[in-house]
């Protein structure tokens, strides 16, 4: 059994991983922390935990923490993990972080999208998470970049058409919805229950910070710089992502071509499902699992490929990957603890 901490554990990112890890056999939620419930019980924040936990609320010590649990999650806003992460606590202990910190490795790239960054010398040293893409270099970090929500749907639906010399790089469009617990439990207007209920909007138009992160990883593998665009929206319903990618080809390829590539790079992978040829997915499939769902299509008028992935952003978006990486970490099984049918209906 390892102890672990959940920094950041009164917000939803945290409370999924808490519910998820719960599950784990091999993990003990030892320490949760915030700024704003100190010495309070969890079950107060979060109901569904009544007589499963006596969880109490202690202060955010990373020192503490450090010399006290095995690994760190930290679920907390952008330009916080940074400032509270340090060479001499990965010297004790695991972190995790959920948030974008430690994400993008060109610190230029990062303070232009985000703000300034707490620990540039990190940066090298943190592995970007996405498990089904970087396995190899995750088992020897210290330090996990947990990819976000829209970025691992949109990644997952792209890699394997990044390194296709007949597959037009320049014309990547990714047209993304989210649930509203995509913007955290924070109160913010924008996701009050009668301004998101009944609409749809986009939002970040042009200036979403996931698409750096989307370009970096894409390009890694493309092994050329990908500029593309990115428009999310926000949808409501309370989880899940969907992620329509339209790629144009360079030269005509029939739908069964496409599909072969997509089966063997993910032939390994069991938190990838792809559809059979002709289906597409919905966010309801995934609702409460780690999978990430895809489906491929090709309009033949306009020699474009049709990639729609879903994902819970909650999940496979956040917390489930986050446990999915600990489980590389410790060279346990993938799928341990995270082996759930996805919940419907909800
Ligand atoms: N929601 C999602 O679908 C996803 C979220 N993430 C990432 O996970 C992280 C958490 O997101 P989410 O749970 O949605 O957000 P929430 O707003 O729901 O939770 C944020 C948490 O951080 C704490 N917090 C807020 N401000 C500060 C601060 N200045 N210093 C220290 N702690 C602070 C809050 O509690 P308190 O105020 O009590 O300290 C709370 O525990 C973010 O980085 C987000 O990008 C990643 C993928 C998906
Ligand atoms: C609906 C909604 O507001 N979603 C969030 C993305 C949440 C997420 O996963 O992104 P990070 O991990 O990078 O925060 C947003 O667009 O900012």
């Amino acid at each position: 059994m390892i102890k672990v901490a959940v920094v950041g554990a009164s917000g939803y990112a945290g409370q999924e991983l808490i519910r998820l890890l719960y599950q784990h056999p091999n993990v003990d939620v030892s320490t949760i922390t915030s700024r704003s419930n100190i010495n309070e019980r969890y079950d107060n924040s979060y109901g569904n935990y009544l007589k499963i936990s006596d969880l109490i609320f202690s202060e955010n010590d990373m020192e503490k923490l450090s010399e006290e649990v095995d690994v760190i999650f930290l679920a907390l806003p952008h330009g916080v993990a940074s400032n509270v992460v340090t060479q001499e606590i990965l010297n004790k202990v695991k972190v995790i972080d959920l948030g974008a910190d430690f994400r993008i490795r060109d610190v230029d790239v990062y303070e232009s999208w985000y703000t300034k960054h707490g620990s540039v010398p990190l940066l090298e040293k943190a592995v970007y998470g996405l498990c089904e893409l970087n396995r190899e270099e995750i088992v020897n970090t210290n330090i996990i970049a947990n990819p976000g929500c829209y970025t691992t749907c949109s990644i997952l639906s792209l890699a394997p058409l990044m390194d296709k010399s007949y597959v037009d790089k320049k014309s990547i469009v990714i047209d993304a919805k989210s649930g509203v617990t995509g913007a955290g439990r924070g109160l913010d207007l924008s996701t009050h229950y009668t301004e998101a209920n009944e609409s749809i909007k986009a939002y970040k138009v042009a200036s979403h910070r996931h698409t750096p992160e989307i370009e970096e990883q894409l390009s890694k593998i493309a092994g050329e710089g990908i500029r593309l665009l990115f428009t999310p929206h926000l949808v409501p319903m309370n989880r899940g992502i969907l992620a329509t990618s339209y790629v144009r080809l360079k030269e005509e390829k029939s739908i069964d071509e496409i599909y072969s590539i997509y089966e063997e790079f993910y032939k390994d992978e069991y938190f990838v499902r792809l559809l059979p040829k002709g289906k597409n997915p919905e966010t309801r499939w995934v609702k409460g699992s780690n999978y990430c769902d895809i489906g491929l299509n090709i309009d033949s008028r306009t020699n474009t490929i049709i990639i729609i992935g879903a994902i819970d952003n909650l999940v496979k978006g956040a917390a489930g990957q986050a446990v999915q990486n600990m489980n590389l970490l410790f060279g346990w099984e993938e799928k341990t603890g995270l082996d759930y049918v996805p919940l419907f209906p909800i």
